[in-house]
C-alpha cells in the first residue's frame, strides 16, 4: 500500500510513498498530511474471520490489511506493548452502562489515556526503523495533555531518537503536566509554552515544514517527525480499537455480525474520530459516528452548518483541556476522502488566510452521511460525571461529553458505544466538584475521590506527586525553536 497526499503533490517531494516513508518523515506537499491511497476490506467477511481473535491478532490482521512495509517480526514486537497495558488479555474493556449503550474504555496503558492505543506500537516501530537505517530521529510533539505523556513514556531512553515536546503553561491538569514535567530521560525535552494548544501545534507544523530548521538538524545529523496524529503512523492503530469495540458487542450478545451502531467520539484533532470514519468506510457497519466536543465547538459548528470558521473565535480553557483545540489537524484528511486533492488544498488554504471556510450544501450533505455533532458545557458534563458515578460508573469529563451525544443525537434504537479517552484519575479536580468535594490540588480530589467511591488510584498516577521536576523551561511561542535547538 502506497501513500499520497493530501493537497496534491508538489513534484518535490515523491507521488507516494510506502508507509515507513510516511511516518519517518511525515512532511507531505503544499503542508498537506499522508493518507492511504485505498483502505482494505474490514466488511463482514473480514469481522467474522476475527471475530473471537484477541486484540493483538486483531490488530496484526488490520495492520496486514494495509499492506504497510514493515515486517511481521517488527510488528509483533510492537504489539507487544499492549502486554504492559492492565489487562494484557483486553487491554481494551467494553463495559455496559445502560441497556444499549457501551463505553469502550482505551485508557487502561501506561499514561491512563487513550493515546497509549497508537503511541506504544508506534513508538516502538519508529525507532526500529531509526535504528535499523542508523539514522537519528528528532520527533515533536504538540500537546493538549494526553498526546505529551504517551509520546514521552514511548520513546523515552530509544536509541537514535530524540524528543521535544511543547505544551500549553496552564492549558493542561495537574497530573497531566506532572506526568510531562518528571518524566527524566536524556533524550526528552518538554517544554512550556506561554499560549495555548493550537500556537502549540502551529509551531509544531511550522517546524514541520522548515526548510531553515530542517538544516539546522542537518547539522546535527538528526532527521524530524512528529508523534501527533498529522503523522498516519498514529491513525493506522486508532482504527483498530473501533472494530474491537464492535466485535466485543457481538461477542456480548448486544447485537449480531452486521447489525448497525452508533459511535461516540470525544474529539480534538479528529483522530480518535477519522480511525471510526475508516474503518467505516472500510466496512464497520455504524450508522453514524456523533461527534462530542466542549464549549471549543467548531467542530460541532463544522458538522452540522458546514462551517469551519476561526473568525472571532478565541480557544476556551475547560475542564475537559484535551479537546481544547480550534485547528483539528484530521478534519483535513476527511476533506481528501471526501473531495479530493484540490479542493482539500482550497478548503485549508482559506483557512489558512482568511480563518474560514464554507462547504457547498452537497458537500455538508456528505459530510452529515457519516457524521453528526454536539457540544457540551463544563456544568453539563460534571451533572453526567455525578449522574453515573452515583449509579456506580466514574468517569472524565471528556468521556461525559459523549453523553449528551449519545441522548440528542442518536436518531434509532441501535446499540452504542462511547470512547472514553482518558482515566478519571487525570481530571480528579473536575470529577471531584461533580461528586460535591471541594479539593485544592489533583493530590487531595484524587485522595478524596478514592475514599469517597471506594475506586483505586494506580501507582503511575499517586507516585507522580513524589518524583523530582526535572522540566522546569517555559517560552514565549517566538522562543519554540531556539528553545528546541539548545536542547539538541
Ligand atoms: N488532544 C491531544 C492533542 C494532540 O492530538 P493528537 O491526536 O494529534 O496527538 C492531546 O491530548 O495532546
Amino acid at each position: 500500500m502506497q501513500f499520497i497526499e493530501t493537497r496534491g503533490n508538489d513534484g518535490k517531494n515523491p507521488a507516494a510513498v510506502p508507509f515507513s516513508e510516511a511516518i519517518l518523515n511525515p512532511r507531505a506537499s503544499y503542508g498537506g498530511l499522508y493518507v492511504p491511497e485505498s483502505l482494505p476490506d474490514m466488511s463482514i467477511g473480514f469481522l467474522s474471520e476475527y471475530l473471537q481473535s484477541d486484540y493483538k491478532t486483531l490488530a496484526f490482521a488490520l495492520l496486514k490489511a494495509f499492506e504497510i512495509d514493515i515486517d511481521d517480526e517488527l510488528l509483533h514486537k510492537a504489539l507487544e506493548r499492549y502486554d504492559r497495558f492492565d489487562d494484557p488479555n483486553n487491554p481494551v474493556p467494553v463495559v455496559g452502562i445502560e441497556e444499549d449503550l457501551y463505553v469502550s474504555e482505551l485508557y487502561h496503558g501506561p499514561t491512563r489515556a487513550f493515546k497509549d492505543m497508537a503511541l506504544q506500537p508506534f513508538g516502538v516501530i519508529l525507532s526500529t526503523l531509526a535504528k535499523r537505517r542508523n539514522e537519528r530521529y528528532l520527533i515533536m510533539a504538540a500537546t493538549s495533555g494526553d498526546t505529551g505523556p504517551a509520546t514521552l513514556e514511548t520513546f523515552k531512553n530509544r536509541e537514535n531518537i530524540k524528543v521535544t515536546c511543547l505544551y500549553p503553561e496552564g492549558g493542561t491538569s495537574d497530573v497531566q503536566r506532572l506526568q510531562m514535567v518528571t518524566e527524566d530521560a536524556p533524550n526528552l525535552k518538554v517544554i512550556g509554552v506561554k499560549g495555548n494548544f493550537d500556537d502549540t501545534q502551529h509551531a509544531l507544523k511550522e517546524l514541520l515544514s522548515s526548510e531553515t530548521f530542517r538544516e539546522e538538524l542537518r547539522k546535527r545529523d538528526l532527521k524530524l517527525s512528529a508523534a501527533n496524529s498529522v503523522n498516519f503512523g498514529r491513525i493506522i492503530f486508532q482504527i483498530i480499537y473501533h472494530i474491537h469495540s464492535y466485535l466485543e458487542l457481538v461477542r456480548q450478545n448486544v447485537i449480531t455480525l452486521g447489525e448497525e451502531i452508533y459511535l461516540v467520539v470525544p474529539s480534538g484533532n479528529f483522530g480518535n474520530a477519522l480511525g471510526a470514519y475508516y474503518a467505516k468506510k472500510a466496512g464497520l457497519p455504524v450508522r453514524k459516528i456523533l461527534i462530542a466536543s466542549n464549549a471549543n465547538n467548531i467542530l460541532t459548528d463544522w458538522i452540522r452548518k458546514g462551517e469551519y470558521d476561526l473568525r472571532g473565535r478565541c480557544l476556551i480553557q475547560t475542564e475537559s483541556p484535551a479537546m481544547d483545540i480550534l485547528i483539528s489537524s484530521n478534519v483535513e484528511r476527511v476533506l481528501y476522502d471526501k473531495f479530493g486533492p484540490e479542493r482539500t488544498r482550497e478548503l485549508m488554504e482559506a483557512l489558512s488566510k482568511e480563518g474560514h471556510y464554507s462547504l457547498t450544501p452537497e458537500e455538508l450533505k456528505s459530510l452529515q452521511e457519516d457524521f453528526d455533532a454536539t457540544f457540551s458545557s463544563d456544568e453539563e458534563g460534571e451533572k453526567i460525571i455525578a449522574r453515573y458515578a452515583e449509579r456506580g460508573y466514574l468517569m472524565d469529563p471528556h468521556t461525559a461529553t459523549c453523553l449528551k451525544a449519545y441522548r440528542e443525537l442518536r436518531r434509532e434504537p441501535l446499540a452504542t458505544v462511547i470512547y472514553s479517552t482518558a482515566e478519571w484519575t487525570k481530571f480528579s479536580r473536575t470529577v471531584a466538584r461533580a461528586i460535591g468535594i471541594a479539593a485544592e490540588t489533583d493530590k487531595e480530589a484524587l485522595d478524596a475521590v478514592s475514599r469517597k467511591l471506594g475506586v483505586l488510584i494506580p501507582k503511575v498516577i499517586s507516585e507522580l506527586f513524589n518524583k523530582p521536576i526535572v522540566h522546569t523551561t517555559v517560552v514565549e511561542k517566538e522562543e519554540i525553536m531556539q528553545e528546541m535547538l539548545s536542547f539538541l
